[in-house]
This record gives C-alpha cells, sequence and structure tokens, in this order.
C-alpha cells in the first residue's frame, strides 16, 4: 500500500501517472526555516517531517496494512541562498517576483519514502534551474488577480499562467511541479513498486 502524504492536487496527478492506486494522506506541519539552514537541508527535512506526521496520523487508524509506503515531498524557490515559500500577500508576491524577475534561480524539490517503521528511510533532492524574463509591477498584479500564485512556491506556476515569465528551464519539469518523476519511479523501486509493472497490470 502507498500512501501520499501530501494535500497538493498536483503531487497528487503526478503520482497518479507512476502507480495506480495510492492513498491520500495530507500532513500538517510546522513549515518555517531554522535559523541559518541551508534550503536543501530545509526541503529535505520538510519532506521527511510530512512523512513522519503521515506515518503517525496512518497509526490512528484501526484498520492498518502490514505492508505501507508513505511519500512526501517538498518543493522551495531558492534566490540568492534565500528561501520563498507561499505567498501570505500581494505585497509579499511582489516581493517575490521582482526577485526572480529577468534572472535565473533554483527549485529545490525533496523527496522522502519511508516505512511504517522508519526503519526504510530514503531522502533525495532535486535541483532545477528557471530563468525568468524581466516582469513589470503591473504583470504582477494582474497575474495575482488570477489566483494562481497564492499556493505555490515562489508565487508562481510553471505548469500555468506562470509559464509566460519562464524563459528556461535545466532540470526536471516535474520537479518543479511539485514531484520528480524520475527519482520517484526510481525509489519507489527500492520499496518494491515498480512504476511499468503497476501501470501495465490490467
Ligand atoms: C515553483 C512551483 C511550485 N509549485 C507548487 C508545488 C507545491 O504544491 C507548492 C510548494 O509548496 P509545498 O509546501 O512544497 O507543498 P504543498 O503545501 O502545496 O503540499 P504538501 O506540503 O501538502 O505536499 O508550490 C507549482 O505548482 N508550480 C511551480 O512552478
Amino acid at each position: 500500500m502507498l500512501v501520499l502524504a501530501s494535500a497538493s492536487p498536483r503531487r497528487k496527478e503526478l503520482l497518479s501517472q507512476l502507480v495506480k492506486a495510492f492513498t491520500v494522506l495530507p500532513a500538517d506541519i510546522d513549515e518555517t526555516p531554522l535559523q541559518q539552514e541551508p534550503p536543501k537541508d530545509y526541503v529535505i527535512r520538510m519532506a521527511a517531517e510530512k512523512a513522519r506526521a503521515a506515518v503517525m496520523k496512518y497509526q490512528q487508524n484501526d484498520d492498518q496494512a502490514s505492508s505501507v509506503v508513505f511519500i512526501a515531498s517538498d518543493t522551495s524557490v531558492v534566490v540568492d541562498g534565500h528561501i520563498l515559500g507561499k505567498p501570505s500577500s500581494l505585497e509579499d508576491s511582489r516581493g517575490m517576483l521582482r526577485r526572480l524577475s529577468g534572472r535565473t534561480h533554483q527549485v529545490l524539490t525533496s523527496l522522502c519514502l519511508t516505512d511504517l517503521s522508519g526503519e526504510q528511510q530514503v531522502s533525495v533532492c532535486v535541483t532545477n534551474e528557471v530563468s525568468f524574463r524581466a516582469i513589470s509591477d503591473v504583470e504582477i498584479d494582474q497575474y495575482w488577480r488570477t489566483g494562481e500564485p497564492q499556493d505555490k512556491a515562489g508565487s508562481y506556476a510553471i505548469q500555468g499562467l506562470g509559464s509566460v515569465f519562464v524563459r528556461s528551464i535545466s532540470g526536471s519539469y516535474s520537479a518543479i511541479v511539485g514531484l520528480p518523476l524520475f527519482e520517484t519511479a526510481q525509489l519507489l523501486a527500492q520499496f518494491g513498486i515498480h512504476s511499468l509493472e503497476d501501470m501495465s497490470h490490467e
């Protein structure tokens, strides 16, 4: 049995490209970075905490399967070593997109897979580069009004209208959207879940 520890509809859609059946169990955690925490450490810690929180939630269930694999992920936009999470207001979004305008930033996405006991646990972090064209303040305000930036790290979505800002990327498109599919398939295989086999079964 596979459990996706996420409230993100993007992650659910991406995971369904690799496996037929899984359960979604969103985990609420404190997403505040520690002081001076390097971005890579932060995203790896977030995915691990989401996975552990889902395990705890799952253990409160009455009917538990014997073999369960939990998968969690975290995406952060990083510019000049600063972590940009989700914008809390238009002002916050303006600050983020002005900072990303006309330059290249990193998108870090982590993955954590664990079994119920935590004995088998693996984490990876995928780093991607995204180059933006220059964005005007008028465009930032127009983009905010579409409602798209609100729940997205760095205040944009490459899979949506945010694509109008993206000149080029280097890395993994699915990782930028929220779940690195190549790495996910590799780690799932370590837990005995083989995507090609799973998806080809009737
Ligand atoms: C950069 C970027 C981020 N995002 C999204 C992916 C993530 O859903 C979100 C970053 O926030 P996260 O905290 O990684 O994830 P989440 O809160 O949406 O979901 P959960 O923690 O329950 O798994 O930003 C896009 O959809 N497109 C993009 O281009």
